[in-house]
């Protein structure tokens, strides 16, 4: 199969282990979180994230989803505690969106999707880059946060009314002064598993943190985004995992 991978019949999640064959490996993302089966684990510190808003540096549309660049030539913005030591600087996040309500989040609760998931990616600075630090089982450190449909949000909207200017695969645009914190819900209380990422090259070095509580998108804000999502960006991945690590709150 050509590098083309993607989310249609012939190129989709059940396809890419023909290229990248970690895809049958033991920590695979994404899975099922079932919160009765998550092992609580006292010995877990709260999540420590701290953002500088003018690291962010552009957005892109990469082919399966847009996402946002964060300068990350310092330890400005970062993530810290939780179930990671040291300190993981944020290089960008994107978002999982499906082509309607019913689907589009990469992790399921409970066997449920959401209409759409937030990650946001951070890599270990005990490696000299995000390159170096995604081929290490602790070399990367993703949040995710659910979207579920609600009122509008408006800390998302910076985000959407940029998609105009990057409506073709590999278009992008400027995108500056955008505190990133302010997409996480109230509550930074978390499930976490060592896994991997998501989309070729699936490579399992990702320590998952995925957020409780969900924030809101509302209808319209999610037709804006649908209309963007084609079906490439849709994110159904046909096998699931139930969680297997220890799963700490
Ligand atoms: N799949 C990914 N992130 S994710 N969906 O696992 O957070 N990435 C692929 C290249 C850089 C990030
Ligand atoms: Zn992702």
């Amino acid at each position: 199969m050509s590098h083309g991978w993607g989310y249609g019949p012939g190129n989709g999640p059940d396809t890419w282990g023909e290229d990248f064959p970690i895809a049958n490996g033991p920590r695979q993302s994404p899975i099922n979180i079932v919160p009765k089966d998550a092992k609580y684990d006292s010995t877990l510190k709260p999540l420590k994230i701290k953002y500088d808003p003018s690291n962010a540096k552009g957005i892109l549309n990469n082919g399966h989803s847009f996402q946002v660049d964060y300068v990350d030539d310092s330890d400005s913005s970062t993530l810290t505690g939780g179930p990671i030591s040291g300190t993981y600087r944020l290089k960008q996040f994107h978002f999982h969106w499906g082509a309607s309500d019913d689907r589009g989040s990469e992790h399921t609760i409970n066997g449920i999707k959401f209409p759409c998931e937030l990650h946001l990616v951070h890599w270990n600075t005990k490696y000299p880059s995000f390159g170096d630090a995604a081929s290490q089982p602790d070399g990367l450190a993703v949040v995710g946060v659910f979207l579920k449909i609600g009122a509008a949000n408006p800390r998302l909207q910076k985000v959407l009314d940029a998609l105009d200017a990057i409506n073709t695969k590999g278009k992008q645009t400027t995108f500056s002064n955008f505190d990133s914190k302010t997409l996480l819900p109230g509550s930074l209380d978390y499930w976490t598993y060592d896994g991997s990422l998501t989309t070729p090259p699936l490579l399992e070095s990702v320590t998952w943190i995925v957020l409780r509580e969900p924030i809101s998108v509302s209808p319209a804000q999610m037709a804006n985004s649908a209309a963007f999502s084609s079906l490439e960006m849709e994110m159904l991945r046909a096998a699931w995992w139930t969680t297997t690590g220890p799963v700490r709150l």
